[in-house]
């Protein structure tokens, strides 16, 4: 029974394959037909194609035929490109000469060489072992016209604006701060300042900021740099403050930290203005506080511990208020430091890695600055989350608003000349000089020559360094005498003409010292006396950023070398890739050296202190 069981299996299973090949066999011929027919054109299916609808397909086929081939043709192109690319590549390396191998080699080992940014690397808390690998969520999008655009449209959008990203997933730029869905309020205090068109990095930088990614903003002094990070900053406070408000005790929500208490004080005092705009309007009031040295604790301390949205402050004050448990950063969700790499450069390292121990928790990082050299990127690429480059120009070129001149001035003719130079425009003017020392005998002389004078320097306390500014600010004076610590950020309206008494001992200096003019879209002029106490390298340096910006050379800094000449390898990056100078290659870099100098110095003290 179950042998003849099992023969009827088999033979219905036989049957059934026959059955399937057969009919494969016969859809095959039938496909095959059809194919035939289609691709000869033939008229054997007149019966169900109509003559219009074959030539429709007949031209749909032309057309993929076309597509095909052109496709084929830029990808000959593309390859013949790419050939070509790498025959120029291949040829610029062999005429590298072996001595500019050798010391193209020597370049990047030296660049190996600089000690880490430690206080960078400490922003991922590295130390801790923690790394966070997704950038911050948001809600915020661009508008849906703009999210539709190829991506080459975006780019040429970026190129019209001089913005070079360097990032995945950057949103594109955005030509309009309603665009940018701030709150009406922000608008109407944005229009009562004359801001009526965002500025390149704001039209890059907030959207970044807004879509939760972290940043390095690099853009010319003067650029508008304060908004891209202050309303990204009140706007994420506000949205916090509607879902969950603060009590007592809670935030910051985001803090900003820079180099000066200037500086802070100017960037509290615009996002004190938004805010308030913003809670006159109904939004919900974002509580603000400065946090500065030189002002009593006590004010700082009970402002903060009634709960406080948005923290500015300068590394020193900022430590003492954490190391004293009047503040925490346990809800802060947004660092912005400004001018970052000046503060790196003015030793405030140990601070800033003191500040990032006492984040609890991933948080959102803005960097920005006018100059920002290509190691301190580096090494902020490496420490931030994703992060998205933004660079409207160099970084660390000089503002193209102000005129440059260089006047060799012997050291004794040189105060003589000041009041001579205070001739060439109209006031407000700013001079600086490097030691405090010559800013009180500067100021002295042109108080006893009737000049309207205030000054400024770390020697003075915090409310004589108050009243200067404050002086001047509000055009009680005609002329501001300061050291650097006014070069960086301040944002004096209408200053026509910055003095340089000396040149600051390097290049990125001098740039944010001239940017104190020529700012917001308005022209200014800015004279440099040099001698020869001035150091080679710098004069080289300053030689090539007055050739990048298209100034006029003195015949002393013409006869320093050819004209062109930027300090380069061909095939490689200009100038030094350690520092922002064009006028040096890294193998001569002076900050390089001092670095080095400094790190010797250190381990031999430890070593000493440990009993080597
Ligand atoms: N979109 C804009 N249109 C016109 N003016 C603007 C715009 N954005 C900012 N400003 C004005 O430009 C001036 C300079 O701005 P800001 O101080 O932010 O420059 P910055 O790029 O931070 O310069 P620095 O590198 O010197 O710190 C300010 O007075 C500011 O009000």
């Amino acid at each position: 029974m179950t042998d003849t069981a099992d023969e009827v299996a088999r033979t219905k299973a036989k049957y059934e394959e026959r059955r399937r090949k057969v009919e494969e066999e016969e859809r095959r011929k039938r496909l095959e037909g059809l194919v035939s027919s289609d691709d000869g054109g033939s008229d054997i299916d007149d019966a169900f194609i109509s003559v219009a609808q074959r030539k429709k397909e007949k031209a749909k086929r032309r057309m993929l035929l076309k597509n095909a081939l052109n496709m084929g043709e830029n990808e000959t192109e593309n390859a013949v490109k790419r050939k070509a690319i790498a025959e120029e590549k291949a040829s610029v390396e062999a005429k590298k000469t072996l001595l500019e191998k050798h010391a193209l080699e020597e370049e990047v080992r030296l660049l190996q060489s600089v000690p880490q940014g430690g206080a960078l690397f400490a922003i991922s808390e590295l130390a801790q072992g923690v790394t966070y690998k997704e950038s911050f969520k948001t809600g915020w999008r661009p508008p849906g016209h703009l999210r539709g655009l190829a991506s080459y449209e975006i780019e040429g959008m970026r190129k019209r604006k001089g913005i070079v990203i360097d990032g995945s997933d950057c949103p594109p730029p955005i030509g309009s701060f309603l665009e940018m869905k701030l709150p009406r309020s922000f608008l109407c205090a944005l229009e009562s300042r004359n801001i009526i068109m965002p500025t390149a990095i704001q039209m890059q930088g907030i959207p970044v900021a807004l879509t939760g990614r972290d940043m390095i903003g690099i853009a010319s002094t003067g650029s508008g740099k304060t908004l891209a990070f202050a309303l990204p900053m009140l706007m994420f406070s506000l949205e916090q403050e509607t879902a969950l408000p603060f009590k007592r005790g809670e935030g910051p929500f985001a803090l900003c930290i820079v180099p000066s208490r200037e500086l802070a004080r100017q960037i509290e005092e615009v996002i004190h203005s938004f805010a308030d705009a913003a809670s006159k309007q109904g939004l919900p009031p974002i509580k603000t506080v400065l946090c500065i040295g030189g002002e009593p604790v006590g004010q700082q301390a009970r402002t903060v511990q009634n709960g406080v949205h948005i923290v500015v402050a300068t590394p020193g004050r900022l430590g003492d208020l954490l190391n004293k448990k009047i503040m925490n950063l346990e809800l802060c969700r947004i660092l912005v430091l400004d001018e970052a790499d000046r503060m790196l450069d003015m030793g405030f390292e140990e601070e800033l890695k003191n500040i990032f121990s006492f984040f609890k928790d991933q948080r959102q990082t803005l960097l920005y600055s006018a100059t920002m050299p290509k190691k301190i990127q580096e090494f902020a690429k490496s420490a931030l989350v994703r992060p998205i480059l933004v660079n409207v120009g160099r970084a660390g070129a000089a503002s193209l608003n102000v005129l440059q001149e260089v006047e060799y001035v012997r050291g004794e003719d040189k105060l003589t000349r000041i009041l001579e130079c205070l001739q060439k425009t109209p006031p407000r003017v700013l001079i600086f000089a490097e030691k405090k020392s010559d800013v009180d005998m500067i100021t002295e002389y042109l108080l006893l020559k009737g000049v309207e004078v205030s000054s400024l320097h770390g020697g003075k306390d915090q409310k004589e360094r108050h009243e200067g500014v404050d002086a001047f600010r509000r055009g009680n004076k005609d002329v501001l005498v300061a050291t650097d610590v006014a070069s960086k950020g301040l944002d004096f309206t209408d200053i026509h003409h910055v003095i340089n008494y000396d040149m600051p001992d390097d290049i990125e200096n001098y740039v944010h010292r001239i940017g104190r003019t020529g700012r917001s879209g308005k022209r200014g002029m800015a004279t440099t006396f040099l001698n020869k106490k001035a150091e080679m390298s710098v004069m080289m340096d300053l030689r090539q950023l007055l050739i990048e910006a298209g100034q006029e050379l003195p015949a002393f800094l013409r006869e320093m070398g050819d004209d062109t000449e930027a300090q380069s390898i061909e095939g490689e990056e200009r100038g030094c890739s350690f520092c922002s100078g064009l006028g040096h290659r890294i193998t001569d870099c002076p900050k390089l050296v001092g670095i080095h100098t400094k790190t010797t110095q250190n381990m031999a003290r430890s070593h000493a202190e440990e009993g080597f």
